[in-house]
């Protein structure tokens, strides 16, 4: 398997090179040359499987340059209900990502149950066991520069901690995110970590993280990796639990599903895209936002129209206060039938500060066709929303899924079982729930008291070439 870039001017790698790699050096994202369809046969089977099972099923359609064995026996370390251990009923599920069923036809997929309490540590986990494979294999290291916004950090930092060959340098908006997000961050010690709280969004730490991206010379010296979804690894790992979920709702392949995705840099609903593509039943993808709705626009509208740092909210669901998606850009490849001189022109704009309108075009039919919808979610509705399951089904819900709960009860559909991918637990945003309860959530045993725990965290601004020698420095 073979990889294009969405700008169509760089080479074609396999995937070990692009997990390394990152961000393709003509500033485009890497996707598979051609989406590998499924067969009815195939998903017969795979309904039988268990998570590691499954994910090596699907990873080995993508992943053609690691031996079998080997694929395996990484999906096997990975996917253990050991690692994905803090599950609502507080015992190891060996579904890895188990339904909680809300209502008949109405689920949570619980995704957050690994170490950091997102579902970041669903992708996060296999990068950090492939990096250690594919280093080791040929006797590299590499240094990784990473933005966050609340989860995608600490995700990477708990996967990557103590790897050998691997350093992270996690830029994250400083004073925006929880302050058990930010524990979670600042209180790791480990000599190959370092955190920088840069003022500004999460936005302006993306751009510097595509920044240095493209600057090659720095790149090559410096070995420069990237964990966010920008990395088409990241988005492999997560198309796997839009199978299972599909699974857990459904009682046949003939059977049509929706899932419901709280978005932000659209990763997450990305690797619905693409399992929706490869010939999962997939009635509908609803993409579900805060009020940063630059995507629930575009959905509505056809208009895309990032927002300035100055016009992006700092919400109650922090991980989501995105307002310019890497990951829409895969999306638009498709959507324009691939082909990469459109998107070219389409991201010329926005990269120059600008937006799009696709009316008037011919691809403004097609989207329909890709079947998203979409809608947006407020702090009130997100506290209405927070009450209304715990009081109604006795179940806490965190912010971002509360967001997603929302917006999927707006778009349920008889005879389709609703998923709602729950994306992080409650203890991480305990200030809200008491605003919207009046009692704190539960936090894991084992994870009570970070906050107390020193912390460690270099704060700079958004300054590229500040970053770029703070990097130096601490490589040297
Ligand atoms: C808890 C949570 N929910 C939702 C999202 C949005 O996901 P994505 O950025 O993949 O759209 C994020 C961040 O990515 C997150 O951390
Ligand atoms: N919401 C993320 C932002 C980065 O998204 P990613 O999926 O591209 O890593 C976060 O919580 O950090």
């Amino acid at each position: 398997m073979r990889y294009l870039s969405t700008r169509g001017q760089a080479a074609e790698p396999s995937f070990c090179d692009i997990l390394l790699g990152g961000l393709a050096p003509d500033g485009g994202l890497y996707l598979p040359e051609e989406t590998p369809r499924v067969t009815r046969a195939e998903l017969d089977v795979w309904r039988q499987l268990s998570y590691a099972d499954l994910a090596f099923a699907i990873l080995s359609k993508f992943i053609t340059d690691i031996p079998a064995d080997d694929l395996k026996a990484i999906c096997h370390k990975t996917y253990t209900a050991d690692v994905y251990r803090y599950t609502r009923n507080g015992g190891a599920a060996a579904e890895i990502t188990p339904l909680t069923k809300l209502e008949e036809g109405f689920y949570l997929q619980e995704l957050s149950n690994g170490p950091t309490l997102a579902f970041k540590d669903m992708a996060m986990q296999l990068l950090g066991n492939l990096f250690e494979y594919v280093l080791a294999k040929r006797g590299e290291e590499i240094n990784i520069l990473g933005a966050t916004s609340g989860d995608t950090g600490s995700a990477a930092e708990y996967a990557m901690r103590g790897k050998k060959g691997v350093k992270v340098f996690m830029l994250s908006p400083h004073g925006k995110m929880s302050a058990f997000q930010r524990a979670q961050m600042y209180s790791l010690q480990d000599a190959n970590i370092f955190n920088i709280a840069v003022r500004g969004m999460f936005d302006d730490a993306q751009d510097i993280v595509k920044a240095v991206s493209n600057d090659a010379a720095f790149k090559a010296k410096y070995k420069i990796g990237a964990v966010n979804s920008i990395n088409w690894a990241r988005v492999a790992a997560q198309i796997v639990y839009y199978f299972k979920g599909y699974f857990a709702a459904t009682a046949n392949n003939d059977q049509q599903v929706a899932f419901c995705v709280p978005s932000g840099n659209f990763g997450n609903i990305c690797a619905g895209h693409i399992a929706r593509q490869m010939g999962l039943p997939i009635a509908k993808l609803v993409l579900a936002t805060n009020e940063n709705n630059v995507l629930d626009e575009f959905f509505r509208t056809g208009v895309y129209r990032p927002r300035k740092t100055a016009e992006t909210f700092v919400t109650s669901s922090p991980s989501m206060d995105i307002s310019k998606a890497s990951n829409f850009e895969r999306f638009v490849f498709d959507l324009v039938g691939r082909d990469a001189a459109v998107v070219r022109e389409l991201w010329a704009k926005v990269d120059a500060g600008g937006a799009f309108d696709l009316n008037g075009t011919p691809y403004m039919d097609k989207l329909a066709g890709f079947a998203f919808v979409s809608g947006a979610s407020s702090h009130a509705d997100r506290l209405a929303t927070i009450r209304d399951v715990w009081q109604k089904h006795g179940v806490m819900i965190d912010t971002h899924t509360a967001d997603g709960v929302k917006v999927a009860r707006e778009h349920r559909q008889a005879g389709v079982p609703m998923v709602v991918l729950e994306t992080a637990q409650p203890a991480k945003f305990a200030e809200t729930i008491e605003e919207a309860l009046g009692r704190a959530p539960v936090v894991p045993e084992g994870l009570q008291g970070l906050e107390k725990l020193p912390q460690r965290v270099e704060v700079m601004n958004a300054d590229l070439e500040a970053i770029k020698r703070y990097m130096v420095e601490n490589l040297a």
